[in-house]
């Protein structure tokens, strides 16, 4: 008998569609391409200083009823068009979530919330809930976390975030550096921002990496490089980091690195010590820097759904419609309060400079 040496962890591998068959099968528009393109375009002229305007990244933490999502983003939508003057609003769709040991893995990896991992149900379930949002002419935003599941729907994306856990990942700097979005580069769960300026400098340059073609072909890829990488500070294990002090040493640090100093603060996570209420603290903090004349601080991102808070998975019991099952958000009313707030500052900010 030979011994078996490979395979002894693998339990069933099953084929998935390519991603040309699930794109054919949920295609976009061109009124959607729209709105994906023209959002890139404005978000790399906020990073790059040429729109003065400030990059709201708003929603839930992640997606898990496509209803409630699609509730929301018609609310969102209509802010987007009210304060579009002062706000490129895009709201989070996140459907990886990266956990810190084991929990639900988003929507993509088990959409039906009952660890049946259904990958080849949640990417068309993903897919389908973005061309709806993109369909009100609201952006997207979303965590790239697998490396092959980008071919899949990064058309329909706005703007890209790796994570905190993954940022100082070479497979996700070089995922980033072939991304046709901008892309945001979290500090590490430990505070430090140096690995995200180094994710930077290397998202920025070309690479040659193992990956899938859109016909699901293992393949070789070549990267030109993303020029429109940035930092989001997200705070650490030592404490926040978007106050004046901590937004003076990263410009500093930025510059010494030979980086654009275009910065986006999440007010969640380590910035908000994990409670989503939180927020609006914090928000008014960054909202007071604008006021007072902050170039540097190009966007925000928030954690907000329907219903402030979070709620555990019970078996066997319906959830509440409208609040998150990982991370803690801010309510809606609360949410819109906020952005309002931030659009009164970014106009402080644009009469000064006229
Ligand atoms: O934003 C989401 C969470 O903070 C992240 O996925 C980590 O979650 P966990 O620490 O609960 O696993
Ligand atoms: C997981 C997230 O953030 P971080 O990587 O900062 O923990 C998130 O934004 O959903």
């Amino acid at each position: 008998m030979p011994i078996q040496t490979d395979n002894l962890h693998i339990h069933t591998l099953r084929p998935l569609p390519s991603p040309v068959a699930l794109a054919r099968e949920l295609a976009r528009d061109d009124a959607i391409s729209h709105t994906v393109a023209d959002s890139r375009r404005a978000i790399r002229a906020i990073l790059g200083g040429r729109d003065d305007r400030l990059l709201v990244i708003v929603g839930p933490c992640s997606i898990h009823e496509s209803s409630a999502a699609l509730d929301y983003a018609a609310r969102l939508a209509a802010e987007r068009r009210a304060l579009g003057d002062r706000l490129e609003i895009v709201m989070r769709v996140y459907f990886e979530k990266p956990r810190t040991t084991v929990g639900w893995k988003g929507l993509i990896n088990d959409p039906h919330l009952d660890g049946s991992d259904r990958i080849e149900d949640g990417l068309p379930m993903a897919r389908r809930l973005l061309l709806e949002v993109n369909r009100m002419g609201l952006p997207a935003a979303t965590e790239f976390l697998d490396p092959i599941l980008p071919q899949y729907f990064a058309d329909l994306i706005a703007w890209g975030a790796i994570g905190a856990r993954t940022t100082e990942s070479q497979i996700h700097r070089q995922l980033a550096s072939g991304l046709s979005c901008p892309v945001g580069f979290k500090n590490g769960t430990d505070g430090g921002v140096q690995v995200a300026l180094d994710a930077i400098r290397s998202a920025a340059a070309s690479h040659s990496f193992p990956a899938v073609t859109a016909q699901g072909q293992a393949a070789i890829a070549t990267t030109t490089g993303n020029p429109a990488c940035h930092v989001v500070l997200r705070g650490g294990h030592h404490g926040p980091n978007y106050d004046a002090a901590a937004v003076a040493a990263v410009v500093a640090a930025a510059r010494k690195a030979g980086v654009e100093p275009g910065i986006v603060i999440d007010a969640s996570h380590a910035n908000s010590g994990k409670d989503p209420l939180r927020q609006p603290a914090v928000l008014a903090d960054i909202a007071h820097q604008i006021r007072t004349g902050d170039s540097a601080i190009r966007g925000v991102m928030l954690e907000s759904h329907l219903i402030a808070g979070r709620q555990d998975q019970v078996p066997g019991q319906p959830l509440t419609y409208g609040q998150s099952i990982t991370d803690g958000c801010l309510g809606w009313e609360e949410t819109r309060a906020v952005l309002h707030d931030l659009a009164d500052a970014v106009a402080r900010r644009q009469r000064a400079a006229a």
